[in-house]
């Protein structure tokens, strides 16, 4: 592991150095003033593949830039607010463009209560990338995923530029989570329990399929360990009492993925895989247009997406019980971009 990120560290130098026109890779953080937005661009700002870090922010992004611009690596950071077009000059030219942007759950709300909320701040978001940045890729954190994934994508076919391999919901946080819980119940280092979670990103549409890992667990932990991975983000906002949900273990997440996004389609790496949500035909023929699983990531963005793979009953019976809801999900952000 070490040595292949040595290597990534010496290409990144080459690519940078490279007077070949390669236009090196901005990422773009819209909501970077935020719980999420801040430690994520903190994370960001150590990777080497990124040679410009914009911030966003309807508020505070002048002083979170200010601030992340003052640490040593190599990166120029630039933060942007709504006044003089601000939001013009954070999309253009973006690679990647990272979305935490929306409000986020208090106890006792679902992911689906934000809805009325995050809908419109999510497709004018997607509005602005179709305008400034039609060819970035975009990775859409806000919640609820399972609906907002599918409004970014109805504003760009909107606009005549919708590619689906290059917009994903990210699902990250769901597979960390998984990996961390296992590794707690079994005494083991996380680094060695790698869980692919499929389906959505709230509830009963979040499916780990343990049965594919490395550990065998009684039924009794398949319960609670999958009703821990399902109901992880609801720990939190509990413990958060009020003041929020998910912020630093998201940031982790995101940086994760956008770093595994960068060095496929910056250094074209093969063979990263992550799970993600995206526009995918495994459940098409249930209605269901999006879906997270494993994805090999490549230059274009979505490579393969994998197949579920062999499963058990209880994990049949978990996907019978998402299809529906993430078909509903789905129909809802879709429905909210066509009438309005
Ligand atoms: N996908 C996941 O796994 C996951 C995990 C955790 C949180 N989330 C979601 O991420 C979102 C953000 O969570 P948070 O804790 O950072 O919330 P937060 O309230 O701390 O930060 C959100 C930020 O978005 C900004 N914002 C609002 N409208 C904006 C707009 N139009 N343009 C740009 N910025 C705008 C706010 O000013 C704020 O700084 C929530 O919807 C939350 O549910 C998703
Ligand atoms: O739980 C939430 O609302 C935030 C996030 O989706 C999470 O999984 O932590």
């Amino acid at each position: 592991m070490f040595v292949l990120r040595r290597i990534n560290v010496d290409v990144a130098k080459r690519f940078f150095s490279s007077s070949a026109g390669v236009h090196a890779a901005k990422v773009s953080v819209l909501g970077a003033a935020g719980g999420i937005g801040q430690p994520l661009s903190l994370l960001l700002k150590k990777n080497e593949l990124i040679s410009e870090l914009s911030l966003y922010d309807i508020v505070n992004t002048p002083g979170v830039a200010a601030d992340i611009s003052h640490i040593n690596t190599n990166s120029k950071v630039t933060g942007f607010i709504p006044e003089n077009e601000g939001l013009k000059h954070a999309l253009s030219d973006s690679t990647i463009i990272v979305i935490p942007a929306g409000v986020p759950r208090k106890p006792g709300m679902t992911r689906d209560d934000l809805f009325n909320t995050n809908a419109s701040i999510v497709r004018d978001l997607a509005a602005a990338a179709v305008k400034y940045a039609p060819k970035a890729f975009l990775a859409i954190i806000s919640n609820p995923v399972n609906s907002t994934l599918p409004i970014v994508s109805e504003v760009f076919k909107k606009h005549g530029v919708y590619d689906p391999k290059r917009l994903f919901g990210v699902t990250t946080l769901d597979v960390v989570r998984a990996s961390r819980f296992v590794s707690e119940i079994k005494g083991t280092n996380p680094k060695d329990e790698n869980v692919t979670v499929v389906g959505g990103h709230s509830g009963v549409t979040i499916v780990p399929l343990l049965s594919q890992t490395r550990q065998k667990f009684t039924e009794e932990e398949l319960k609670a360990l999958t009703h821990r991975i399902q109901f992880g983000g609801d720990e939190v906002v509990k413990a958060k009492a009020g003041t929020g949900s998910a912020t630093l273990s998201m940031a982790f997440a995101a940086a994760r993925f956008t770093d595994s996004l960068l060095r496929a389609i910056v250094l074209g790496e093969s063979g990263i895989i992550e799970p993600t949500y995206v526009k995918s035909d495994l459940f098409s023929s249930e209605g269901v247009d999006y879906f997270a699983s494993n994805v090999e990531l490549s230059r274009e963005g979505v490579g393969k997406i994998h197949p579920l793979g062999s499963i058990s009953p209880y994990e049949e019976q978990l996907i019978g019980a998402a299809l529906p809801e993430l078909k509903s999900n789905i129909r809802k952000g879709e429905e909210f971009v066509a009438n309005n």
